[in-house]
Formats: structure tokens, C-alpha cells, sequence
């Protein structure tokens, strides 16, 4: 509409980037296992694609679970958020796996943002546990175990989503 500001992506709103490395990734996720030993045991871990699936594998991997199932999910085009698209629904057998509740469940995911990704697939589990490795604070509440909180203006930059390049020294002007 005339006159209106125009809408700004995620990422024009996130003021700090906030970029991970692999080693960094890994030791966030153990230190997620750490805390899920003592809420556990799970039957299962759901990875909420495509964010969800590295940490659910070392998740799974450090507490023995075998049986990973899949909530594929597209929300965001880059750093835009649209309409949430299931691609994918959870098995029924591990549906089955958790009463039809996800009693004994894990979610995993990379992270929650504004927290609408998490809250559709809290609804189609409400009794499962929802792990992230990141949380911001509109998303948090949603949360049961994370392990960093970063603010709401940061954008979080993972290893499989960026590579190293050159940076140009500072006295050139480099932010
Ligand atoms: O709390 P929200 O605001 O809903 O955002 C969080 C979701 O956004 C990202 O996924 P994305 O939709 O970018 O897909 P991807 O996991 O395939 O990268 C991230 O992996 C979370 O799943
Ligand atoms: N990579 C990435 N994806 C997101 N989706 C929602 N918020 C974020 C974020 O901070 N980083
Ligand atoms: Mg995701």
C-alpha cells in the first residue's frame, strides 16, 4: 500500500550475524545431549527438516536412539518467512511410537525464531519434547531444552549454509 514501509526480511531486521562452525555446531549439540540424558529416555527423535536434521543425527548418536523420523517443513525462502508448508507428516508408526500424543518423543531442530515452525509441529505432538540447539526470544517459550539464547535481532549463520572467503582488513573499510 502507498505510503506504508516496505516489509523487511528476517535478515535486513537482524542487525548481528551471528555465524556458527562446525565445531562450534558439534559442541552446542553435545551440550544439548548432555541435558536431554536427564529428561530422556525417548523412544524416537523427530527431525523437523531440513534445519533439524544435523543436530537430530548427533542427538540420536550420542543417546543411542536408532529410530529418527522426519516433519518436513518449508517456511522460510532464504531469510523470508512465508505461509508454513508441511511437506511431510510424521510416520504413523512413529506416531505410534508416541501413544498418539509424543509421549516419549524428541523433536529436534536447528533452532526457533519466531516460533511458528515449532508451535505447528508442538500441535501435532503435544506431549513430545522439544529439544533446539538455538533459541530467540519470541520462540523460546515454545522451547523445552535449548542450549544458547541469541537475540531476536541476530540471524544465526549455520556451516552448511555458509564457506569461508576473504574478508578485507578493517583499515579498507570492512565492517
Ligand atoms: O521459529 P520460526 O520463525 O518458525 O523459524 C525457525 C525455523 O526456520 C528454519 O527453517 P527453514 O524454514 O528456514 O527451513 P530449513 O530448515 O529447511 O532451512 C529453522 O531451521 C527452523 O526450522
Ligand atoms: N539460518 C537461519 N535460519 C533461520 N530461520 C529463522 N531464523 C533463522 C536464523 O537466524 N538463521
Ligand atoms: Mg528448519
Amino acid at each position: 500500500m502507498a505510503g506504508e514501509a516496505p516489509e523487511l526480511s528476517a535478515q535486513e531486521r537482524a542487525g548481528r550475524p551471528f555465524p556458527v562452525s562446525w565445531d562450534q555446531f558439534h559442541r552446542d549439540c553435545r551440550a544439548l545431549t548432555w541435558r536431554l540424558n536427564e529428561v530422556g529416555p525417548f523412544h524416537a527423535v523427530i527431525a523437523i527438516t531440513r534445519g533439524g536434521l544435523v543436530p537430530a543425527a548427533i542427538v540420536a548418536r550420542e543417546l543411542g536412539l536408532r529410530v529418527i523420523d522426519t516433519v518436513c517443513i518449508a517456511s522460510y525462502d532464504h531469510d523470508k518467512q512465508g505461509e508454513l508448508q508441511v511437506l511431510k507428516g510424521i510416520s504413523d508408526q512413529a506416531m505410534k511410537l508416541g501413544g498418539g500424543t509424543g509421549k516419549g518423543l524428541l523433536i529436534v531442530d536447528d533452532l526457533v525464531d519466531t516460533g511458528k515452525t515449532g508451535k505447528l509441529v508442538r500441535e501435532m505432538l503435544p506431549d513430545a519434547h522439544f529439544a533446539t540447539v538455538y533459541a530467540k526470544p519470541k520462540g523460546r517459550p515454545l522451547v523445552d531444552t535449548f542450549i544458547t539464547e541469541v537475540s531476536q535481532d541476530t540471524w544465526i549463520f549455520f556451516p552448511w549454509d555458509t564457506a569461508l572467503s576473504y574478508h578485507p582488513p578493517l583499515r579498507d573499510g570492512a565492517a
